[in-house]
C-alpha cells in the first residue's frame, strides 16, 4: 500500500480539487468606511437545481486513528462542500479528481496551515472529514435537497493508502 505524501496546502496545488479559503495571498477591498477588508468570493457554492439550498452547518469531528488505512473516498455530485476551521487547527485533506471512480494512484493528501479552510468542488472525491487535534469544530457550507449527494467509493484492498501524519 502507498503511503501518501502529505503536501502543504496551497491554492495552486489544490486547484484541480476546488478553492482555498484563506487571507493570506488573497484579493481584497474595503469596505464598512474603511474599516474593513473584504477577501470577496473566495469560493462559489455549487448546487444541481434552483430548488436546492446552499446550507450552513457546524461539524464537530472526532480523530481517526493514526496511521489510517484510506479505504475509501466520497463524492458530492450534486453540490460543492466546504470545511471551514473554527478554532485555528491546522487539519488534513485527502483527495482524488473527478471522475466515475477515484483512482488510486492519483490519490494527494494535503495539510493545512490552522489558517485555511477548504471549499471541494462538486464530485471531486475526497475521504471524510480528518482532524489533527482530537477533536475539531468546522464550519461547513454545502448543497441540500433531493436527491442522493453522496457516493462512496471502497478501494480494492490493494489500492488502499497509508496517510501517517506524525511521521
Ligand atoms: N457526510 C457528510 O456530511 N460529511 C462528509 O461529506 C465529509 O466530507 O465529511
Ligand atoms: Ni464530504
Amino acid at each position: 500500500m502507498r503511503t501518501l505524501m502529505i503536501e502543504p496546502l496551497t491554492k495552486e496545488a489544490f486547484a484541480p480539487f476546488g478553492d482555498v479559503i484563506e487571507t493570506d495571498g488573497s484579493d481584497h477591498f474595503m469596505i464598512n468606511n474603511g474599516s474593513t477588508m473584504r477577501f470577496h468570493k473566495l469560493a462559489t457554492v455549487e448546487t444541481a437545481t434552483p430548488e436546492d439550498h446552499a446550507i450552513i452547518s457546524i461539524f464537530r469531528a472526532d480523530a481517526q486513528d493514526m496511521p489510517l488505512t484510506v479505504c475509501m473516498l466520497e463524492r458530492h455530485p450534486l453540490g460543492s462542500q466546504a470545511f471551514i476551521p473554527l478554532l485555528g487547527n491546522p487539519f488534513l485533506i485527502v483527495v482524488a479528481p473527478v471522475g466515475d471512480a477515484p483512482v488510486s494512484g492519483l490519490v494527494r493528501a494535503f495539510v493545512t496551515n490552522g489558517r485555511q479552510g477548504i471549499n471541494y468542488h462538486r464530485g471531486v472525491w475526497h475521504h471524510p472529514v480528518l482532524t489533527i487535534e482530537k477533536r475539531d469544530d468546522f464550519l461547513v457550507v454545502d448543497r441540500s435537497g433531493t436527491g442522493n449527494n453522496c457516493d462512496e467509493h471502497f478501494f480494492k484492498e490493494d489500492e488502499r493508502l497509508i496517510l501517517a501524519p506524525h511521521q
